[in-house]
């Protein structure tokens, strides 16, 4: 990933906070139309961070997995946009992605972020508690919620709605945040003004037709505050 100063080290909060306006999470599993296609227009649309989560039912594992993960990691080499992956810090490292998300019940996130030097680590947190902590084990940002609910998770947690984001905030939490479950266009900008600094998605723009993918994006980057 290129940094604006071309240095290493890891990604300042501010930078971060960019990468997660629009952030989109994406599995073979979610999508109508072909992955790649769905990343590619997603990209031409504006999104600013790409996670890759290949689970649940039907997800592909194996050889197949690792060459959907190279192909849209080239599509977002191509765009610029940071590639992420969701869970596997061997897949991560073994791709040389820019970075990993991780949740509760995943790898420890210090020994996560041990393993991964100065990429991006994203931690799932529901409390304050599991916040301060993915702070202290060097969490560049968090994943909130699900905030709404959501069709993509089976064990997703309880919704919280966007009250959650201003608990944390009114806590002191500064480190970047963005809002997970159940977003929507028309939901995204109530998520950011309860203190994220934006949207993670995936089928508000998975489960849409290729053509109309672009559109989604720019309707929420316009929700966001991105114009
Ligand atoms: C940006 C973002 N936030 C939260 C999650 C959820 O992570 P986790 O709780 O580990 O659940 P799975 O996604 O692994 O099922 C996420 N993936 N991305
Ligand atoms: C991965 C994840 N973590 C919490 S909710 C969720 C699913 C988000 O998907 P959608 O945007 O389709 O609700
Ligand atoms: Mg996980």
């Amino acid at each position: 990933m290129s940094r604006e100063n071309g240095s290493s080290g890891r990604i300042s909060p501010a930078r971060m906070r960019e990468l997660l306006r629009m952030y989109l999470v994406i599995g073979s599993v979610n999508c109508f139309a072909e992955p790649l296609r769905v990343v590619e227009e997603a990209l031409a649309g504006g999104v600013t961070l790409v996670q890759f989560r290949e689970k649940g039912p039907g997800a592909l594992t194996g050889d197949a997995r690792l060459a959907l993960a190279l192909q849209l990691q080239a599509a977002c080499r191509r765009a610029e946009v940071p590639f992420i992956i969701n869970d596997d810090v061997d897949l991560a490292l073994e791709i040389g992605a820019d970075g990993v998300h991780i949740g509760q019940d995943d790898e420890a996130a210090d020994t996560a972020r041990s393993r991964i030097g100065d990429r991006l680590l994203g931690v799932s947190a529901h409390t304050a508690e599991e916040v301060r902590l993915a702070d202290r084990q060097g969490a560049d940002y968090l994943g909130i919620g699900p905030i709404y609910p959501t069709v993509s998770k089976a064990d997703a947690h309880a919704v919280q709605g966007p009250g959650i984001l201003r608990e944390l905030r009114g806590q002191g939490i500064a480190l970047p945040m963005v809002g997970i479950g159940g977003i929507t266009a028309a939901l995204a900008g109530e998520v950011v003004s309860a203190g994220a600094d934006g949207v993670a998605v995936i089928s508000a723009v998975t489960a849409m037709p290729a053509g109309e993918i672009r559109t989604a994006v720019q309707r929420i980057r316009e929700q966001v505050g991105i114009r």
